[in-house]
């Protein structure tokens, strides 16, 4: 099945319906400059709530870009996590000591605009748990992700990803099946695609996107066995 991150809660709205959905993983972004960006207190009074993955419910993933040990760890404090995602310039040298320091898995998220950027997965890999594969943002862009912006999926056919990974970037409840379809991501990750405004998320493009994403699936079940 289609793993579905929906990133960027920040309401109790969004959150529900990522939850009503089933969604694998919810993102909170603890990257201020970001309109879904939450405090640490913010995250812990939406979310605390919601059972771990062992009781069965989604994976926390914290988004974090180029932030200090101190920041992270006054995440952590504030509400336990899954996964950290770095999504800024983040080394491998990096992600593998924040990877040993805080005993978490790491997704590192890389933008890609040409075959040239799938080169740096190999260099990534020994220090990395997973990948999230975004477009890369535009010169002068705001934000380093969450633009609303896709990168061409064919750079993607053929290419093997030496860890378990994510699609993301521009994805809609309208594009993500032929999104899955053309590429063969095995996970999927989306914010400005399921918001009503920016940094303001709509409960039913959440629940249309969880639902188009989990039709691919079944449609891809469905041809392998024809
Ligand atoms: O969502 C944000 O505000 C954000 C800020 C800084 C770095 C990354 C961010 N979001 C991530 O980018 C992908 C793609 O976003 P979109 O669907 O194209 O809007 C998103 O899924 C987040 O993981």
């Amino acid at each position: 099945m289609t793993a579905v991150k929906i990133c960027g809660l920040n309401d109790r709205p969004g959150l529900d319906a990522a939850l009503a959905g089933r969604a694998e993983m919810i993102g909170l972004v603890f990257f201020q400059p970001s309109p879904r960006a939450v405090t640490p207190a913010e995250a812990a009074a939406l979310a605390g709530a919601v059972p771990r993955a062992a009781e069965g419910g989604p994976l926390r993933v914290g988004l974090f870009v180029d932030a200090s040990e101190e920041a992270i760890a006054a995440a952590l404090a504030a509400l336990p996590l899954d996964i950290l995602q770095l999504h800024g310039e983040e080394t491998p040298d990096r992600c593998a000591e924040l990877r040993a320091r805080f005993g978490l898995p790491v997704m590192k998220a890389l933008g890609i605009a040409t075959a040239d950027d799938l080169r740096l997965l190999d260099a990534y890999a020994p220090a990395v748990d997973r990948f999230l594969l975004d477009a890369k943002p535009a010169p002068g862009a705001a934000l380093p992700g969450g633009n609303a912006a896709s990168f061409d999926w064919s750079l993607l056919v053929g290419r093997a990803v030496p860890r378990p990974w994510l699609l993301a970037g521009g994805l809609t409840p309208a594009n993500v099946a032929d999104a899955v379809r053309a590429t063969g991501a095995p996970g999927v990750d989306v914010s400005s695609g399921v918001e009503a405004s920016r940094g303001v998320k709509d409960p039913a493009r959440i629940a249309a996107f969880i639902a188009a994403a989990r039709r691919a699936t079944t449609e891809a079940a469905g041809a392998a066995r024809a």
